[in-house]
């Protein structure tokens, strides 16, 4: 145990972030990059055999969890799930829920749990990647709660990009995607449900020691550089020790 704690602190080392910085983030190594505990949920959503590799990357409306997701995707090969995007293909595919689901988005509300998470499961179903990005789930306690006993599986590790309010607002108002719910009533509203619903969540994890609190401020660059050591301490894991 002693040999590969001392390895993967050479790896971390070298990606400028020492294991005490991880630690003092709150990554608790062991059970962030264990993948010893099964139960029968969660072989149900791998029937590939492997236990999939699952991060949660949590922040506000803006602090950039998408754009961190796609180059954590092009660097280390996870397949990325933005929740919000799988409930918008829902809408553009005129389902059952869509238009209950584009309402909500349009109010800054959040979608019921069984229509997010049921999404959730079947893109990894479908998926045959085993390391995914959850991105922007679980916005809320019970979100989190249904996930787990739906899915029957914690997140190995949860990202949380840090980054203040006015630069959340002000990036979210110039995203130019044409998305329903960037405007700056919607804005305020989904602030307000980050605060009181979306926050727990994160202390949750923050207090499981699977949080990683990321500084969600400076160039795309500059937090990626925040974001790389994290996975490539988990690569060099997974690549020496098997472990997904
Ligand atoms: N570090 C950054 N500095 C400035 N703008 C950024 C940064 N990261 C992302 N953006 C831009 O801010 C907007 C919101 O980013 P996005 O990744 O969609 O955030 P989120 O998914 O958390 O809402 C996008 O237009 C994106 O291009
Ligand atoms: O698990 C989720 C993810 C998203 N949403 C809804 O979809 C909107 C947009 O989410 P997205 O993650 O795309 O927004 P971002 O935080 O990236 O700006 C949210 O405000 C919610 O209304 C939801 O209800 N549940
Ligand atoms: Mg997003």
């Amino acid at each position: 145990m002693w040999r590969r704690v001392t390895s993967l602190s050479t790896v971390i080392r070298s990606s400028n972030l020492s294991l005490l910085n991880l630690r003092q983030a709150g990554v608790n190594f062991r059970e962030a990059f264990s993948s010893n505990v099964q139960t029968p949920a969660e072989v149900r959503i791998s029937p590939k055999g492997k236990t999939p590799f699952i991060t949660f990357v949590l922040g506000g409306p803006g602090s950039g969890k998408g754009t961190q997701c796609a180059r954590i995707v092009e660097t280390f090969g996870f397949t990325h799930l933005s929740a919000g995007d799988l409930l918008r293909h829902e809408i553009s595919l005129n389902s059952e829920n869509g238009a209950m689901i584009l309402n909500t988005i349009k109010e800054g509300k959040i979608v019921p749990s069984e229509v997010t998470v049921k999404l959730i499961k079947r893109a990894i179903e479908s998926s045959v990647n085993d390391k995914f990005l959850i991105d922007g789930f679980p916005r809320c306690e019970e979100n989190r709660m249904t996930y787990e006993c739906i899915i029957g599986k914690e997140p190995n590790i949860v990202l949380f990009f840090d980054c203040p309010q006015e630069e959340m607002v002000k990036r979210v108002l110039s995203r130019n995607q044409g998305r329903v719910d960037d405007n700056i009533d919607t804005v305020k509203e989904r602030l307000k449900v980050f605060k009181t619903l979306n926050l727990p969540v994160i202390n949750y994890y923050a207090e499981k020691g699977k949080l990683l609190k990321i500084n969600g401020t400076g160039t795309e660059d500059e937090i990626f550089e925040r974001v790389r050591p994290v996975f490539a301490a988990w690569r060099y894991r997974s690549k020496h020790f098997g472990l997904v």
